[in-house]
């Protein structure tokens, strides 16, 4: 879709540059109730990298393989996988990277678009421009909110970047399924890959993880379990190591998606040698912060944008610049990023109003949700133990076997999973939780739940989870915590797990 507003307009109460879901939240607090107008600045497609190749394909193609996994857990239940019509869905799921209808749903919500690349050029001043024409100069009456995301970083490998890797864009919308790939990293893009990667007909996937284990912020149980269903069905792990060469004669940029050329031959930092028709990098982020003109208001390109609880962008006076989203590094995600919108748009239309009463971005990131949606899947909030010891916490931990449920048994006989609990001793409240198995997605938002509201232990106990479902795991946990409690003051052992 192309221009959408007046092309004179040079004023608007708020402007938000970059379009992502965080971007569109923003505007849409901002002005909702105010009275306020506000513009998106959007150089490629609104919606941002979640909508197209983030979260949603990469939630596309794990979901067939989920279900097939599925299946092959249920005696008298077969499923069968077929890669091109898994690649065609996920083209539908990413409306075949066409922004159309978030356009037309910004307009509707009376939100205007500029299309074009963004940068600051002083204070409350954004110019944009797009190809040859000329450079737009837009002025905000009230603030600016920043939205400009992250994209893949590319460690200093030799011949790395000279081979064309795969980054996460390409993996989430690929083409073809390469057969033999080298995965670089560890983390929750390299564990997601490597699972569809495979699940989608990948015979070799080899993930490289310079850390002793995957998902390295996660519990450690996380990590492991994950690599243990990754190596049962065949992925190789390489972990505690790092690539020190990468060679590929006939790298060619055949297109987003498409394999970037000829065999890849990777030398890892004990020598070996993995060959590959593709290696994809998953090393982490870097902000989008290098060239949007942070200079000129007297901050330093290439960081993250250091924000208050307002979402305000701290070193800049005057309460007008606002960061959301990856590039304030507090938590990349989208959710987080969407909720750090919510809480900036608010603030926006607060003081615009002469309020003094703001609302803050604390509490939520203390439940700070996560599901990684591998196989096992890994849901999280709050903080690890080792987070909440490093912080100087006083906390009691507990575990149990997920498997060891009605609900979960009736839901595959074979079932693996465990999940943990985090208590602060001195509140009695949970801080963090994590429960990794088969279809947990939906227990975290509990977890999310009774740590932001700060629910007693004492009163978790009249939190009633249905039978038979995975939720008993809550009454496990503090059925577990209560024989640890009681085993502490006598002095004893805890009683063993029950089944
Ligand atoms: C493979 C993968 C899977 C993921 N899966 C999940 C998941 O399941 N759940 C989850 O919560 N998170 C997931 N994430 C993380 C999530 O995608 C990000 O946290 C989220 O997209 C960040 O959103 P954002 O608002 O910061 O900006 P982005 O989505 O990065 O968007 C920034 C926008 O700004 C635009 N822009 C940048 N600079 C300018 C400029 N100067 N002028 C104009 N426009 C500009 C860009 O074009 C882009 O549209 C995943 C990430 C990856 C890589
Ligand atoms: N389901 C989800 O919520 C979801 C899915 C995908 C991505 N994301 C978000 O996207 C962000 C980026 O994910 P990511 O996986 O790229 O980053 P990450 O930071 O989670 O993991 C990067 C990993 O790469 C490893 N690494 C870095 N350089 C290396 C090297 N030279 N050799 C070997 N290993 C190396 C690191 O040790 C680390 O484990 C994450 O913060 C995550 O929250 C979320």
């Amino acid at each position: 879709m192309t221009a959408t507003v007046d092309p004179d307009r040079s004023e608007w109460d708020v402007i938000v540059l970059g379009a992502a879901a965080a971007g569109e939240n923003a505007a849409l607090y901002a002005s909702q109730f105010s009275g306020l107008s506000s513009v998106l600045v959007e150089n490629v497609l609104v919606g941002g990298e979640c909508s197209y190749w983030a979260c949603m394909p990469s939630k596309a193609l794990l979901r067939p393989v989920e279900v097939v996994d599925a299946a092959a857990h249920l005696p008298g239940v077969t499923a069968q996988l077929e890669p091109p019509d898994a690649l065609a869905r996920r083209d539908v799921v990413i409306n075949r990277l066409d922004d159309t209808s978030q356009v037309k749903w910004a307009l509707g919500a009376g939100i205007d678009v500029v299309r074009g690349y963004g940068r600051l050029t002083g204070e409350r001043r954004i110019a944009v421009s797009r190809g040859d024409g000329p450079v737009r100069e837009l002025t905000a009456r009230h603030a600016v909110v920043i939205d400009t995301g992250s994209c893949p970083a590319v460690p200093d490998v030799p011949g790395l970047r000279a081979a064309l890797p795969w980054n996460s864009r390409d993996v989430t919308t690929m083409k073809e399924v390469p057969r033999r790939v080298v995965i670089l990293g560890g983390g929750v893009v390299a564990c997601e890959a490597a699972t569809w990667l495979h699940g989608l007909g990948a015979a070799e996937v080899s993930v490289v993880q310079r850390g002793p284990r995957l998902l390295a912020r996660a519990e450690p149980f996380a990590g492991a379990l994950v690599g243990e269903e990754l190596q049962d069905c065949g992925v190789r792990l390489y972990l505690g190591r790092t690539i020190s060469q990468v060679q590929r004669s006939d790298a060619r940029d055949t297109g987003q998606g498409c394999i970037h050329g000829g065999e890849v031959r990777v030398t890892l930092d004990d020598g070996t040698i993995l060959e590959a028709d593709e290696i994809v990098v998953a090393a982490g982020r870097t902000p989008n912060t290098v060239d949007i003109g942070l200079e000129t208001v007297g901050l330093s390109p290439g960081g993250y944008l250091d924000v208050d609880d307002h979402q305000a962008v701290r070193g800049v006076s005057g309460d007008w610049l606002y960061a959301i989203g990856d590039v304030c590094g507090r938590a990349l995600l989208t959710h987080m990023g969407k909720y750090q919108a919510r809480i900036a748009g608010e603030v926006i239309a607060a003081r615009a109003g002469g309020s003094s009463d703001l609302p803050s971005s604390a509490a939520g990131h203390s439940g700070l949700p996560q599901v990684v949606f591998t196989t096992p899947e890994v849901g999280c909030a709050g903080v690890t133990e080792r987070q909440a010891r490093e912080a100087g916490t006083d906390v009691e931990v507990v575990e149990y076997d997920l498997g060891a449920l009605a609900g979960t048994w009736v839901m595959r006989p074979d079932y693996r999973g465990r999940a943990k609990l985090v208590v602060d001793r001195a509140d009695d409240v949970v801080i963090g939780a994590t429960f990794v198995g088969a279809g947990i997605a939906e227990l975290v938002h509990s977890a999310t739940t009774a740590i932001v509201g700060r629910i007693p232990v004492s009163t978790l106990w009249h939190v009633v989870p249905s039978y038979p479902t995975a939720s008993e795991i809550w009454l496990r946990l503090l059925e577990t915590l209560r024989a640890q409690r009681h085993a502490a003051r006598a002095g004893g052992d805890t009683p063993a797990e029950r089944t």
